[in-house]
């Protein structure tokens, strides 16, 4: 959090110079592309990870021809070792359980990929790891360990998840949502993007709410109780005891029908006015309430109001650079620059 709350003058700006590069990239492909349109994927992981690298560790990738080339392939290569054994592949019952999901994988596989990163980190990002030590009184292996982590699971990881399924809901609409996220983007906001600029976009807002809502990245939690408690639900009450495991499905628990009308119907506009300020405190995809606070004493997403402002960013840069487009979740299609 201190890490966020330093790096937020660069936060906006860094977005979206980062985002120059990501569709000028992604048009060059499209204009030499005969036939499926332009994958994303990767070139989309390459905008996170330097976006990320600037802004988290203060560390530009392009000092480093390497990391600049291939930093996002290496820590998906390390996230795949450590999600795989967790992951429905889908292959044939029992055998996904007996020989994916039984046992950890040796890091021998990924230490290549792992120390090129750490060395990234520890060279280009010294000023954050030395400010774990100095004012927060870590070892510098912890503080390391953290900036790894919360760079290449939580935030790159996070984001590699979620970006995907935010275009394809957008690229692949046809109600006639673009229009209106257009002219949103383009009335309000102020002619440079800041986060203030979100406050004045709704509409866009919501659009990132709900994609959260029915695809959260991070679907499953776990956790074990600390102390005897009651859980109550609108209908249920389960008692239950200290060191108990537990997990959460966020999947179902955002489609209840208790709380949201049509639970398995996009409603672009479900979170705007009264109502939708409302259902806020029912969308849980960080772990926690969207009006709770993240604090040491709870394990909600420390990125939670960077992730939802960021994603909205994200739209509103897209539709002030374009008036529509066209995909699904690994190509875009097709684009319509503004006049
Ligand atoms: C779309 C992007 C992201 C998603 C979907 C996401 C989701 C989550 C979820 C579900 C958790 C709880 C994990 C658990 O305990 O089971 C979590 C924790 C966390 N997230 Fe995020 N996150 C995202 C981006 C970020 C970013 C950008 C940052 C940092 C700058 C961040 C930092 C953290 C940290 C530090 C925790 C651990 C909190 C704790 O255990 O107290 N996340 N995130």
């Amino acid at each position: 959090m201190d890490i966020l709350k330093r790096s937020s003058s660069i936060w906006v700006p860094e977005l979206v110079s980062n985002l120059d590069i990501f569709w000028d990239n992604i048009e060059e492909s499209l204009s030499k592309s005969t036939t499926d349109g332009a994958s994303y994927i990767f070139p989309l992981q390459r905008f996170i990870f330097a976006f990320l690298s600037k802004t988290l560790l203060g560390a530009d990738p392009s000092r480093r021809p390497k990391i600049a080339e291939s930093g996002y392939a290496m820590l998906n290569r390390w996230l795949a070792l450590q999600l795989l054994p967790t992951v429905p592949i889908g292959i044939f019952q029992p055998l996904e359980e007996i020989f994916l999901h039984s046992f950890a994988y040796p890091f021998f596989l990924v230490s290549g990929d792992y120390n090129n990163i750490y060395e990234f980190i520890k060279e280009e990002g010294k000023q954050v790891i030395t400010r774990g030590q100095t004012e927060f009184g870590l070892s510098q292996e912890e503080a390391m360990h953290n900036m790894f982590f919360m760079l290449g699971f939580n935030a790159f990881g996070g984001f590699s998840v979620f970006l995907p399924s935010l275009i394809e809901t957008i690229a692949s609409d046809e109600t006639g949502l673009q229009e209106k996220l257009r002219k949103e983007a383009r009335d309000n906001g102020g002619s440079q993007l800041s986060f203030e600029s979100v406050k004045e976009m709704e509409l866009i807002q919501s659009v990132v709410y709900e994609t959260l809502r029915l695809n959260p990245p991070v679907p499953l939690q776990y956790a074990r109780a600390r102390k005897d408690f009651r859980l109550s639900s609108c209908d249920s009450a389960f008692d239950i005891k200290k060191g108990e495991l537990l997990c959460g499905y966020q999947t179902l628990v955002m489609r209840d029908p208790n709380v949201f009308d049509d639970p398995e119907a996009f409603k672009p506009d479900r979170f705007t006015k009264e109502r939708g300020a409302e259902l806020l405190n029912y969308l849980y995809w960080s772990n926690g309430p969207q009006t709770g606070s993240p604090s040491e004493f709870n394990k909600q997403c420390a990125g939670k109001d960077h992730v939802t402002l960021t994603a909205s960013l994200f739209v509103a840069y897209l539709f002030r650079r374009y008036n529509s487009i066209k995909g699904n979740s690994s190509s875009i299609t097709a684009v319509e620059k503004a006049k």
